[in-house]
Parts: C-alpha cells; structure tokens; sequence
C-alpha cells in the first residue's frame, strides 16, 4: 500500500505578543492509502491542532505534509475536512448544505439530489430534508455536517471527534454507516477521538497521542470486521487493546499541558 500522507516533523507554535505556546512539537506520521486511522488522546493534546495542520487550514512553524506525495500548501478538495463547529450554512436547508458540495464539483439537479437524499438518510436525518439548521438539534446539525463533508466524495477525510456529542445507540449507527461507506470507497480516514472503544470499534490502527502531538502507541487493531459493539466488554482481543491504549493513555497524562513561554524551544516550562 502506498501512503496517502506523510507527516513530516510538524511543530505549531501559536504566538500571540511575546508569549509563544507550543502544541505540537516533532510530529511525525505515514498514513496508508484506504486506511481508517483513529488518533486517541486526552483533552489538549494536540489532536485538533494535528489536523488543522493535515486539512492545510492551518500553517506549521516547522515540518511539512505531503498529501499524495506533494507538500500541501493550502485547504483543497481533495481532503474533507469535519471540525469540531458545525459546518453547515445557517440560510441553506439540510438538503441544501448536503448538495454544495456537489454543486460546487458541478454535478447535475438531478444527481445531486440522489447523493443528498441517501446521505443524508445514511445520517438518519430523513425527514428533515427542508429543515432549517436552526431546526435542528445540535446531534443533528452534526450528523448534516457529516452529510455534507462526505458528500464532497474527498479521498482523504480527516474528522474531529464527529460523534461526541451523540447519544450512545445513534453513535453506533453512525459508526457502522461509516464505515460502510469508507468500506465502498477507496477513501482514506484519519479520525480522532477521546474515546477508546470507538478508536477500537473503527481502526485499522490506533495512534495514542500524549502531550504535544507526542506518540505514545501505534496500535495495529487485528480484530476482524464488522466489530460487534456489544462484543467490547466481552471479547478477550477487545478487553486486551482497550487495557493496552488505557495504559498509553495513562503514561502520556504527564505533559498534557502545552509549553508556554518567551522562549518555547527549551523544553517544558
Ligand atoms: N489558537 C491557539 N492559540 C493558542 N493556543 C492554542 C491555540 N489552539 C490550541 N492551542 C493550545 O494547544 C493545545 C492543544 O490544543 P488542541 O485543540 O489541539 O487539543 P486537542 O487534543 O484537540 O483537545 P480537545 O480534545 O479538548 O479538543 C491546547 O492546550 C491549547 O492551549
């Protein structure tokens, strides 16, 4: 398999007067074609900064991403990017949102319509195709989000914590639409999360990070597909991994907190 992006040393040092926070430093990582890559980490750690970084909405200080081999220099279509903030228009209906993408890549009514409608079914808004986004719950404002980026059919999709907020029976049926949907693309995922039986649930891999972008674990999870959720408190492989990403977890909450200071290249304040 070839790698789809190829993180090179990247350190985001945020400046504002003379004070310089550092939340990222020395991150480095291969991400393989049609890999479903979760990124685990405690509150703070870098994880949004990371991927900010890898959509190119966001300057490293220092280092380089290669997508498809090319340093990327800029936000592109090629890579959905799912943030923490919603994402859709306020002015647009649901409908609406899902189709802009498509209506941007220059598909057809009729077309855009049909990808839309299954989408947005897919995301378990039927029904609310003519809802406004403030007619909507914040879940469900989300799940239109998630409607919308996938719709854009980019072939590197990075997202951030897209289920959090969700009750625990919708969070599964997302999960399992999504990886249907990875499953019938080529399409590669880099997916963070706080949450260890989701990282386990959707890796090929799990990337534990500890505090400044700092790798504390790069888990291969060989449990085959589909995974059962209710197998997680169950299955031996399962309990095993959760055990061993809770242990990373633990050893990186030292550090979590980023380095601030005049001079943040000397280490931790
Ligand atoms: N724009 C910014 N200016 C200054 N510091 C920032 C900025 N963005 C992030 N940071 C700092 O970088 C650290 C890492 O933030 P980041 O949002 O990447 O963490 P995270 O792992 O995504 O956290 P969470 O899981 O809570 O979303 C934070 O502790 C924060 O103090």
């Amino acid at each position: 398999m070839t790698n789809v992006l190829e993180i090179e040393q990247l350190t985001k040092e945020f400046q504002r007067d003379d004070v310089a926070t550092v939340a990222l430093r020395g991150f480095s990582l291969t991400i393989e074609r049609g890999s479903f890559v979760t990124v685990l980490g405690r509150s703070g750690c870098g994880k949004s900064t990371m991927l900010n970084l890898l959509s190119g909405l966001s300057k490293p200080t220092a280092g380089r991403v290669l997508h498809n081999g090319e340093p990327h220099t800029g936000p592109t279509p090629d890579i959905g990017y799912l943030t923490q903030s919603d994402t859709v228009m306020p002015w647009r209906t649901v409908q609406r949102n899902v189709e802009m993408p498509l209506e941007i890549a220059g598909k057809g009514k009729e077309e855009r319509t049909a990808i839309a409608a299954d989408l947005i079914k897919r995301v378990g808004l039927a029904g609310f195709e003519e809802s406004y986004p403030r007619e909507l719950s914040g879940g469900m404002r989300r799940r239109a989000s998630l409607a919308r980026m996938l719709a854009s059919g980019a072939e590197t999709i990075l997202m951030d914590e897209p289920f959090g907020a969700l009750d625990a029976q919708l969070r599964h049926e997302l999960q399992g639409e999504l990886l249907r949907l990875w499953q019938q693309s080529q399409q590669t995922v880099v997916f963070v999360t706080h949450d260890i039986d989701e990282a386990l649930l959707l890796g090929d891999r799990v990337v534990v990070l500890g505090g400044l972008g700092r790798i504390l674990l790069d888990q291969e999870v060989d449990i085959p597909r589909p995974r059962d959720p209710d197998l997680t408190t169950v299955d031996p492989r399962f309990i095993e991994l959760h055990r061993t990403l809770a242990d990373a977890l633990r050893e990186g909450a030292t550090g979590i907190t980023p380095v601030v200071g005049a001079d943040s290249q000397g280490g931790a304040a």
